[in-house]
């Protein structure tokens, strides 16, 4: 791996998870009243996410820039996260790849975002280069897949990572649903078997069986976890002061 990743002023490497806590609210109010609450838990977050696809009025761009505003002046200097989670990676939204691209332009220009989640399988339909694009930019790229029914086999995750970081990711992420106990370690060894290899990975094993997976990431080679302010914004999700709590 090549130099230390930065996400803004916190670093990223294997051995340290970051903790990372979704803004995830419906409205501006909801929105304004998860950045209450991470003021209360500001010291149990390294960074935050903005799941824009929760926001129901994410289409609307003054609007969102509005929003983005409000983020801003409320996280001083913790990196914040783009996220637009398509429905069929678990999220809310139902979007063209053409607006999703649009979206992703929209985030890199503002300038105020550490990095930005873009689907692995959505690579292939949006404009080439688009990754390194955006990190000319000066934003990061996470390159993440998703899979809420099933974890694949180990070759298969630690090829899905593998592809995060072949589309030139600095981040590759994998977030798998277990069945068995099994699941999780074959996530666990996954993570491990790709960790240290060409860029830094995040892997979680999703839902109550696989919670383990996001308290081990020094173990499993995980550089960051997901928490909750209170709301969810995947299964299997702690509350982020339990969540530092229990992680070694
Ligand atoms: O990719 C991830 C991880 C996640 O799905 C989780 O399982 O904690 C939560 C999402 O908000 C985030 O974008």
């Amino acid at each position: 791996m090549g130099e230390q990743l930065m996400l803004g002023q916190v670093s990223i490497k294997e051995g340290t998870p970051r903790r990372c806590v979704s803004l995830s609210g419906a409205t501006t109010a909801a929105i304004a009243a998860e950045l209450k609450l991470f003021k209360q838990k500001k010291a149990f977050v390294d960074v935050l996410e903005w799941r824009v696809d929760c926001f129901v009025e994410w289409s609307n761009e003054p609007l969102r820039q509005e929003v983005l505003t409000i983020i801003k002046a409320a996280i001083g200097t913790t990196p914040l996260i783009f996220t637009c989670r398509t429905r069929a990676e678990g999220g809310q939204a139902t979007l063209s790849t053409v607006t999703y691209e649009e979206l992703l332009q929209w985030a890199s220009a503002t300038g105020s975002f550490a990095a930005i989640d873009i689907e692995l399988a959505l690579l292939p339909q949006l404009a080439p280069g688009l990754c390194s694009r955006i990190r000319q930019q000066g934003t990061k790229v996470i390159v993440s897949h998703h899979n809420f029914e099933r974890t694949p086999p180990v070759q298969t995750m630690v090829n899905l990572l593998e592809a995060g970081a072949d589309a030139e990711a600095d981040i590759t992420k994998l977030a798998v649903m277990p069945h068995s106990k099994l699941d999780v370690l074959r996530l666990i060894e996954a993570s491990q078997r790709y960790a240290c290899q060409r860029v830094p990975v995040i892997t979680i094993s999703m839902g109550a069986l696989g919670q383990v997976s996001r308290l081990i990431g020094s173990f499993s080679g995980s550089v960051m976890t997901f928490g909750a302010l209170e709301a969810t914004s995947a299964p299997g999700q702690l509350e982020i002061e339990q969540l530092a709590r229990q992680m070694y």
